[in-house]
């Protein structure tokens, strides 16, 4: 959170390029998170901010650049072409330490909400079910949502559901939370209580990227925001640098759209 003593780089992510095909949608994007710090990340879509994510948590291969978190790679191809890559178990230990919340929830429907937070904790890291359950209980009430444990995701307004989401991704205790435009699913009247729950997350000090369109929620709680664009980051400094004085016309033409 803002203004707040930060610690060692969490998220490190260097000369990453990605393709599908002959499209390429990363071309050499540089990031470096430390502890405790929020990041925005802003762009026109199909600029890679979601591919980014999507690489930082190893749901997508890059093809050339490294990633580090928390110090320990996840998998890169060296400048001679040689690709190093972590076997499946051990790219599972690594997702256990990067929560991700998705735009459209990705709630398991047939759970209830305590078992939604309970399910990975107990098959993921082996955790007691009752260890797992209190854990769970107290995130829920962080959220505001300890009346809602044993109600199916179905029953649940989407802001409701979203609010779960994040509990279920903090249930795992990561390093990092990267939430890929985690409002932009919502009726705009259910924006603000997720909304509430991120600042209340940045206040706490938990390590965070977020990918979104909220300007205002970027001013107001990122330590940096970033600007890609065309696979590339354009521009990154904190809020009022890139948000108010931005130096690239492309920047500039995006926040001229979006405000
Ligand atoms: N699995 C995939 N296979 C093929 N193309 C993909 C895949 N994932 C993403 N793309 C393409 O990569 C480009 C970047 O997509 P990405 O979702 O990262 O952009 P974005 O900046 O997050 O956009 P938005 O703001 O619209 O979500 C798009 O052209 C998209 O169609």
């Amino acid at each position: 959170m803002r203004g707040e003593p930060v610690g060692d780089v969490v998220v490190d992510v260097h000369g990453v390029h990605k393709s599908f095909g002959p499209l390429q949608v990363l071309r050499g994007v540089d990031l470096s998170v430390r502890a405790g710090e929020v990041t925005v990340i802003l762009g026109p879509s199909g600029s890679g901010k979601s591919t980014l994510l999507r690489t930082i948590n190893h749901l997508e291969k890059v093809n050339r650049g490294w990633i580090r978190i928390d110090g320990e790679l996840i998998g890169y191809r060296g400048s001679r072409g040689k690709l190093y890559e972590l076997k499946e178990k051990e790219v599972r230990a690594q997702r256990t330490r990067i929560g991700f919340v998705f735009q459209n929830f990705n709630l398991f429907p047939h759970l209830t909400v305590l078992d939604n937070l309970v399910e990975a904790p107990v098959a993921a890291l082996r955790r007691p079910r009752a260890e797992a359950e209190a854990t769970a209980r107290r995130l829920l009430e962080r959220v505001g949502l300890s009346d809602k444990a044993g109600a199916y995701p179905r029953q649940l307004s989407g802001g409701q559901q979203q609010r779960v989401a994040i509990a279920r991704a903090l249930a795992l205790e990561p390093k990092v939370l990267l939430l890929d435009e985690p409002t932009s699913a919502l009726d705009p009247e259910l924006v603000g209580e997720v909304l509430d729950v991120i600042k209340d997350l940045a206040h706490t000090g938990t390590t965070m990227i977020v990918v979104t369109h909220e300007i205002g929620f970027a001013r107001e709680v990122a330590d940096t925001v970033v600007f890609m664009d065309g696979g590339v980051v354009v521009e990154q400094g904190p809020p009022a640098a890139v948000l108010d004085a931005p130096r690239h016309a492309r920047t500039r033409a995006f926040l001229g759209k979006v405000l």
